[in-house]
């Protein structure tokens, strides 16, 4: 019987019945373009800082900010990897080092990788962080470059493991004589750059970089550029394009949410059999992704937040939505019945905060009566069967 299966998936690989995709890796969010429309402001102003590297001189460190998809990461990899193709052209020592710090996720791992960018070759366990960095320190200083280190989700980074690697590498420059190096931080959490250590703060920052939401027009015409480059020619109309930016743009403007959407109308459409990619596939994609990243983070709530979020579910079953009080007491009685103590009023109130900030649920404040802050509690009712479904068998 699964051979069959397997039979039946090998031959579609073989023979797609349709030819949607030229090349779907294009829309894959790890693809950098040669041009990216709507961010010339953003690629001059990183540029300028970085340019005196050109020179041997240690440029401005920098920190880039904005929302999910604003085209940091994408910006970022495009100047540095064309300053260091100047760099060789003119024979100038420029390296960069490009590290994703939440995909790393030690230490270790991120000095590592910074210095094998230089050629340092460091074992993958069994030395102290301290004669890594010494390592790295010394094969600068042999060197004699500019080493542009991009550190990418940064604030992951310094949450997990706090800010003393930072603060190292933002004062390293004191200790080279014939190196240099610049950073580049990258983060979409604002909250992030204000609780940074100030020292830290103003020397990665010592330039700042915002990057704003894309409007519709601006996600239309990144998609577009792709698209010509992604799809077999007429398989996708300008209109499917305009209503991929729309949904983007009412989300928050997001680009790679903008090219999701179209990769995944491509693929179902492709599963169909269609020749085109058409505007229902789009809107069916956007309900895959939604359910897709719901259950993602339902699925890696811990184990009183998916009771919390059971409670309210029950309740708001029966009344439509729930007080903090009544989701409280629900609560309670399913931690009770699993054989858990259950925690206390105030922790479960900040779980439904947090279950709020999720988009899971949404919480608006009813009272401010004497027993303190009343919420009313809704679960956005395209989601209840899914999240329904998905802590059925909680324990
Ligand atoms: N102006 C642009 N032109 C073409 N493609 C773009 C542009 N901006 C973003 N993209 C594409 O959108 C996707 C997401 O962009 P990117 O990873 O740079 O966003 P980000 O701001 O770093 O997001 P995050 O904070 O989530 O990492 C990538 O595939 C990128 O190539």
């Amino acid at each position: 019987m699964s051979l069959d299966i397997i039979d039946e998936l090998v031959k579609n690989l073989k023979a797609p019945s349709t030819r949607i995709f030229k090349n779907r890796e294009i829309l894959h969010p790890e693809y950098v373009p040669e041009v990216l429309p709507h961010r010339e402001n953003e690629i001059r102003r990183l540029a300028e800082i970085l340019i005196v590297a050109l020179r041997g001189e240690r440029p401005s460190n920098a920190l880039l900010y904005g929302l999910t998809g604003t085209g940091k990461t994408a910006v970022a990899r495009y100047v540095v990897k064309r300053l260091v193709e100047k760099a060789n052209s003119l024979n100038v020592k420029l390296e960069q080092a490009y590290v994703n710090t939440r995909k790393l996720d030690t230490t270790y791992r991120v000095v590592a990788q910074i210095a094998s960018s230089i050629g340092l070759k460091i074992p993958p366990t069994g030395l102290a962080i301290s004669e890594v960095y010494r390592r790295y320190i010394n094969a600068l200083e042999n060197w004699g470059g500019v080493h542009i280190i991009v550190l990418d989700e940064v604030d992951y980074y310094v949450k997990r493991e706090g800010d003393d690697l930072l603060y190292k590498l933002v004062r390293i420059n004191e200790e080279l004589k014939s190196s240099r190096v610049a950073l580049v931080g990258i983060t979409n959490d604002i909250n992030f750059v204000e609780s940074l250590d100030p020292r830290v703060r103003s020397s990665l920052g010592e330039v700042e970089i915002v990057f704003p939401p894309y409007n519709a027009e601006q996600l239309f015409d990144i998609l577009k550029q792709r698209a010509e480059m992604a799809f077999y020619p007429g398989v996708v109309d300008d209109g499917v394009i305009s209503f991929c930016a729309a949904l983007a743009a009412r989300e928050h403007g997001d680009a790679r949410r903008a090219l999701d959407l179209l990769r995944v109308a491509g693929e179902i459409a492709e599963r169909e059999g269609s020749p085109k990619v058409t505007v229902d596939h789009v809107k069916r994609a956007n309900v895959e992704i939604e359910e897709g990243r719901v259950q993602q983070s339902v699925m890696s709530l811990p184990l009183h937040q998916k009771i919390v979020l059971k409670a309210i579910i029950e309740v708001a079953k029966l009344k439509g939505s729930a007080t903090t009080g009544e989701v409280y007491l629900k609560y309670a009685e399913i931690a009770k019945e699993l054989g858990l103590e259950p925690l206390t009023q105030r922790r479960v109130s900040e779980i439904i905060s947090q279950l709020d900030m999720l988009g899971l649920v949404n919480a608006t404040v009813a009272s401010r009566g004497r027993h303190g802050v009343t919420k009313v509690i809704r679960v956005r009712s395209d989601l209840v069967k899914t999240v329904d479904d998905l802590l059925k068998d909680v324990k």
